[in-house]
């Protein structure tokens, strides 16, 4: 029997994703809604009710609203907001970080996809916190290359506009508050006693990610060199379809530079390993919209239907 599946959201950004990627799927049949009726309470809850499994493709408040009109308990959530990331009712789509998160994901009824900035993030300290090699109250920062697209629609209209500043022609740092909504969940997720300094950095390219952890050797607690950090990492993620882990000096085959649109069009994620005996540098490269988004929740529904984990996702 067909999985029925419900977007709310569908004219956004990652809805469309979403929804492009269920075009070659026998094993799926689209509850659609019509566009001028797409934020029609009455409307949306009924198909919410129908469905086997609904994705939220919505703002954090319209994510809330739409748990609220759940009345089937049959039915099934993955929210790609902001909204349910720290709830531990909720199972944290990252599925690569440990069993008990792929478990909770394949008979979860609840499932938080996470943010863009958090997954490049998460995918580097979660395993080195957990296997005792960074201490949790590392003074840790990061900093995050990403597309406009990470913005939704409102933000590729600004980048798009025919006219447009010349501010938006270079990266811009923002989130400068140190406040970035994904604080949060890379705190909670990994450990960390305290949130990251953060600096994401937007520039004038559709989509792509390029998110770094700068760390001091000799504040590990072991591994003390970027050759067995990267031997520690190809171990931990080993048998994942979706992250791959780059050889040593792999960056000098990119001329020593590391793009952010490396991995855009793509639903996986690179880890680079760089640096030296004193000073290392972690680097997640995917895509926003792939691992970030899109990708990710469909990663979890098929886990939660127990299909290839890559079926519609290209790697
Ligand atoms: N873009 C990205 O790279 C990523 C996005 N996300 C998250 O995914 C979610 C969607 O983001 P994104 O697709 O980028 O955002 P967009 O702004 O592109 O799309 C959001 C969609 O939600 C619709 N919408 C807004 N309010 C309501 C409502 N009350 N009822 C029904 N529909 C509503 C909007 O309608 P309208 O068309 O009228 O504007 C729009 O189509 C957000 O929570 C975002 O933070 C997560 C990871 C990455
Ligand atoms: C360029 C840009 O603005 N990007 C967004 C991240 C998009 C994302 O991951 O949003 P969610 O947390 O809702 O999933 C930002 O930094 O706020």
């Amino acid at each position: 029997m067909k999985t029925k599946i419900f977007v709310d959201g569908s004219e956004g950004t990652t809805g469309l994703r979403i929804h492009e990627r269920f075009k070659d799927r026998q094993d799926i049949d689209l509850l659609t809604i019509s566009p001028e009726l797409r934020k029609d309470g009455a409307e949306r809850k009924k198909l919410i009710n129908a469905s086997d499994i609904t994705f939220l493709c919505l703002p954090d408040a319209a994510a809330k609203e739409s748990v609220a009109m759940v009345e089937n308990e049959k039915v099934k959530i993955i929210d790609t907001s902001t909204a349910h990331r720290t709830n531990s009712d909720w199972a944290y789509g990252f599925p690569e970080l440990s069993l008990e998160h792929r478990t909770k994901i394949q008979k979860g009824k609840r499932i938080a996809v996470p943010g863009c900035h958090a997954t490049g993030f998460i995918a580097l300290v979660y395993p080195l916190i957990k296997k005792g090699i960074l201490p949790a109250d590392y003074p840790i920062s990061s900093f995050s290359l990403t597309g406009y697209s990470g913005g939704g629609k409102k933000m590729i209209a600004e980048y798009e506009a025919k006219t447009r500043g010349r501010e938006y022609d270079a990266p811009r740092e923002y989130a400068l508050s140190q406040q970035h909504k994904h604080l949060k969940e890379m705190k909670l997720i990994t450990g960390l006693n305290r949130e990251p300094l953060f600096s994401p950095i937007v520039a004038d390219y559709y989509s792509g990610m390029l998110v770094s952890v700068p760390l001091y050797a000799d504040m590990l607690l072991k591994l003390h060199t970027p050759e067995l950090i990267q031997e520690f990492f190809a171990d931990y993620y080993k048998n994942e379809l979706f992250v791959k882990v780059m050889p040593y000096g792999a960056e000098a085959d990119k001329k020593g530079f590391l793009s952010g649109i490396d991995c855009s069009g793509w639903d996986g994620l690179n880890i680079y390993i760089a640096g030296n005996a004193e000073r290392l540098v972690l680097s997640s490269q995917f895509d926003n919209l792939g691992k970030g988004a899109s990708g990710a929740a469909i990663q979890c529904l098929n886990l939660m239907l127990g299909c290839r984990e890559n079926e519609g996702l290209s790697l």
